[in-house]
């Protein structure tokens, strides 16, 4: 299951005004679409833009997928799905670039509700008292009950929200109404007072002052594993197979640096340890590959509004030499926690031939995460 951000940011920004498009004005030191992007990192992304700022949009990330937008939301909207026609994508968040406090916790908040049905949406309830005005003037009140104030990211199926905007090619508010004009039920999610959307000029003061006041928490969390050498011709070690007269006895796979890093992991959230999620006494475990258990512990970490920031991995051993591994296994992890490569570091020590490591009986891992709140 794939899922993909798309990010429509092909907008004017008339009501915002300034002297280019909101989306690319600074807010607190970074273009408004640098945040946006950055609260889907570890997602397939795809940005739509205005094919007037293609310039602009260099430099946003290389990973990011760029798309040209259409004349209305809608249909930029639109572009961005036909774009995914084909690429596996299984469920889509789509979301605006104008929306850059959008936090983690939201986002796995929608993701979650695609497990129960075919779309849903963020909203806030409405609590003010709601009137009618003319010329100024209170005409009458108006029942808030049943009132929700529409947020994004919106969540789809790839396949229903894409049949839905074939089937309705006139514009819309939104995509929900898309998806309801096709019959599909759209779940609402509890959004976020934060999450607003910048419109006019004074929503930027607004922004900044929510970003200044954001509880920055940081969590450092370690780890440490040790698995025993035992007779065979290779190891797994931060999910490289690495050829060696020897391999590492476990319960599952005993990718000993994986081990170390996953605890770090739930040591930053104080969520136990492997042990506690994954029971060594449960069989199905035997033999498991060990990035289920990383892939588990930064998934959690998401659920729990965090992101990783960095994360260090130590192997203690004498053999086989890790060097000549160490950007294989960069990688690997890189690519099973959905972070950028510079934020992963693996290196390596010997004991001096001191200790169980030193007599090459078998291999110690210590790792260090820094989760940050997203
Ligand atoms: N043709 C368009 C119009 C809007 N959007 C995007 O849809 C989101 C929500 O739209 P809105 O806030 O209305 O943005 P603008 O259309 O840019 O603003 P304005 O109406 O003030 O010009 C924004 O991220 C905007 O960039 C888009 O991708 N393509
Ligand atoms: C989709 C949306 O963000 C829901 O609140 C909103 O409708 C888009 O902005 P617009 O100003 O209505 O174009």
């Amino acid at each position: 299951m794939t899922t993909a951000a798309i990010i429509v940011a092909a907008g004017r920004g008339t009501r915002a005004g300034g002297a280019v498009p909101k989306q690319w004005q600074s807010l607190a030191g970074q273009p408004v679409l640098a945040h946006t992007l950055a609260a889907f990192a570890g997602m397939r992304r795809v940005l739509v833009i205005h094919p007037d700022d293609r310039a602009q949009a260099e430099g946003l990330g290389a990973d990011v997928q760029i798309v040209a937008g259409g004349a209305s939301r809608t249909q930029s909207v639109r572009n961005a799905l036909e774009a995914l026609v084909g690429s596996g994508v299984s469920r889509v968040l789509i979301h605006d670039g104008a929306r850059p406090l959008v936090n983690a916790g939201l986002i796995a908040r929608m993701s979650a509700a695609l497990d129960h049905g075919p779309a849903a949406a963020p909203a806030l309830a409405v609590t003010d008292a709601l009137w009618r005005g003319t010329e100024g003037t209170v005409a009458g009140t108006q029942s808030r009950d049943g009132l929700w104030r529409a947020q994004t990211p919106q969540a789809f199926h790839f396949d229903a929200i894409l049949a839905a905007h074939r089937a309705h090619p006139q514009e819309a508010a939104d995509d929900v109404e898309v998806a309801r004009a096709a019959g599909l039920p759209v779940t609402i999610v509890p959004g976020s007072d934060d999450n607003l959307k910048l419109t006019f000029p004074g929503d930027f003061a607004r922004a900044e002052a929510i970003l200044k006041g954001r509880r920055m928490e940081i969590r450092l969390g370690n780890g440490f594993d040790v698995h025993a050498f035992t007779a065979g011709d290779h190891v797994w070690l931060c999910g490289v197979k690495v050829p060696h007269d020897k391999a590492l006895l476990g319960h599952s796979d005993a990718d000993v640096g994986m081990h170390a890093l996953t605890d770090a992991i739930y040591g930053a959230l104080a969520m136990g340890d492997i042990g506690r999620h994954f029971p060594p006494s449960d069989p199905q475990w035997k033999g498991a590959e060990s990035h289920i258990f990383l892939r588990h512990a930064i998934e959690t970490a998401r659920e729990m509004g965090f992101r990783l920031m960095n994360c260090d991995v130590t192997m203690i051993c004498e053999r086989p030499k890790i060097g000549p591994h160490a950007e294989a296994m960069r990688a690997c992890l890189a690519t099973i926690m959905g972070v950028e490569l510079a934020r992963v570091s693996v290196k390596a020590t010997t004991s001096e031939r001191l200790g169980f490591t030193g007599r090459e009986e078998g291999i110690a891992a210590l790792a260090t995460a820094t989760l940050v709140q997203a």
